[in-house]
């Protein structure tokens, strides 16, 4: 399988490759004069993580693996200082590398540690999850948690490069496959709608990464990504789009204790942006049906099981998303399919009557 190379422009432009069997790219992505290389991988990963490893250190590296909890458990202060402990006693200088292995949660740590070590360290991601191909390992945003919520302590710092091994996927649990599929779906509604069509001709064939359009499915959601991100970095303006649906994920994410997966909290929170739309007169019926619709499909969640009552502590979480400007809550709406634009301090009516319609 030919590997296929989507650019990402910027200060420092990168390659994201996609394709299988793709260990040997490494050291041409980490660079040269890197001499030891820390390899962060989750716990349930360790067997892939010691094979990079291996790897790293057959080639001559000074590598090690540093072993840390699965999914969101990962995205904290405290292993983010036990990663920094990890990397000062090996030594760790500003020409050594990191290599995040794994899902969102692990790049978006291994992301954190590098650009808060010594003030910036090269790290090169093998995302093992569709969300990681497809999102969390494009555009260098890095982050943990907070008590107070999700990804409020991060930084901007691009990878050297990306390898999307998509032989990884086979391991991964469909739950975990169809999570990421929610940003895939968010990438055909904000930009590319061809997406979109591909899952509705063939949902089953699309929740598995043996299905017929899998590659075309994530290159096109990568291409998109490349695209935003290599205009706006640092979410000065339309890298906002990407933000679709993450408002009221978010909230839900911290109120489920970060035991939900991301993308299902995204697909509910999609469903939510565009009914907001739609009250607001800027959707029509039919395109926000779409997303119900589409989401159902492939078996992501529409609608959040919490009930009124989880309201008004959702509401309150949603006021410090990163969007939001001073007492005034913005978030990413569709004026039509592809056509991504802002909705800046809505009536709390109308945010409390989209709710209704994704809550039960
Ligand atoms: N930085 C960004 O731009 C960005 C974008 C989107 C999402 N994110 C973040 O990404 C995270 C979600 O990522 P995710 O959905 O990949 O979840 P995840 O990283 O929590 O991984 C999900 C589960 O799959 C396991 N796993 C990973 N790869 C596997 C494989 N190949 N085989 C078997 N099991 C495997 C993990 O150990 C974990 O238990 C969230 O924290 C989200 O905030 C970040
Ligand atoms: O890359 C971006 O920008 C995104 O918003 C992509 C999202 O899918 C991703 O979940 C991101 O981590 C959310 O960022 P945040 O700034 O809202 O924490
Ligand atoms: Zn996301």
């Amino acid at each position: 399988m030919t590997p296929t190379r989507i650019r990402v422009e910027g200060e420092s432009p990168y390659d994201v490759v996609v394709g299988s069997g793709l260990l040997g790219e490494l050291p041409g992505l980490l660079g040269s004069g890197v001499q030891r290389v820390a390899v962060i991988h989750p716990h349930a990963l360790a067997a892939t993580g010691e094979a990079v490893r291996d790897d790293l250190a057959a080639q001559g590296y000074d590598a090690i693996a540093i072993d840390t909890p699965d999914a969101e458990e990962a995205k904290t202060a405290e292993v983010t200082a036990f990663c920094w402990s990890v990397l000062g006693q090996a030594g760790f200088t500003r020409s050594d590398a990191v290599v995040g292995v794994g899902g969102g949660a692990t790049t978006d740590l291994a992301g954190f540690v590098a650009a808060t070590w010594l003030r910036g360290v090269r790290v090169v991601h093998v995302p093992t999850t569709l969300l990681g191909m497809v999102d969390a390992a494009v555009g260098g945003k890095t982050g943990i948690n907070t008590s107070e919520g999700k990804n409020l302590v991060g930084s901007f710092h691009p990878p050297a490069g990306v390898l999307c091994d998509l032989s990884t996927l086979d391991t991964l649990p469909r739950n975990d496959y169809v999570a990421g599929l929610a940003e895939v779906v968010k990438a055909g509604f904000i930009a590319d709608p061809r997406i979109l069509e591909l899952v509705e001709a063939d949902p089953e064939g699309a929740a598995s990464p043996q299905g017929q359009h899998a590659r075309e499915l994530v290159e096109r959601a990568i291409a998109v990504k490349a695209r935003v991100v290599s205009a706006d970095l640092r979410e000065a303006g339309d890298r906002e789009f990407l933000n679709y649906g993450h408002t009221l994920a978010h909230a839900i994410e911290k109120a489920e204790r970060y035991q939900w997966r991301h993308g299902a909290a995204v697909s509910i929170g999609m469903v939510f942006a565009a009914e907001l739309a739609r009250l607001a007169g800027r959707l029509d019926d039919e395109l926000a049906d779409r997303h119900r619709s589409i989401l159902t499909s492939v078996g992501l969640p529409v609608v959040y099981p919490k009930g009124a009552a989880a309201w008004p502590k959702l509401l309150d979480t949603m006021k410090v998303d990163k969007k939001s400007r001073g007492n005034l809550l913005r978030f990413i709406v569709l004026d039509g399919l592809a056509r991504p634009g802002r909705l800046e301090g809505p009536d709390p009516a109308l945010l409390a009557a989209a709710y209704a319609e994704v809550s039960e």
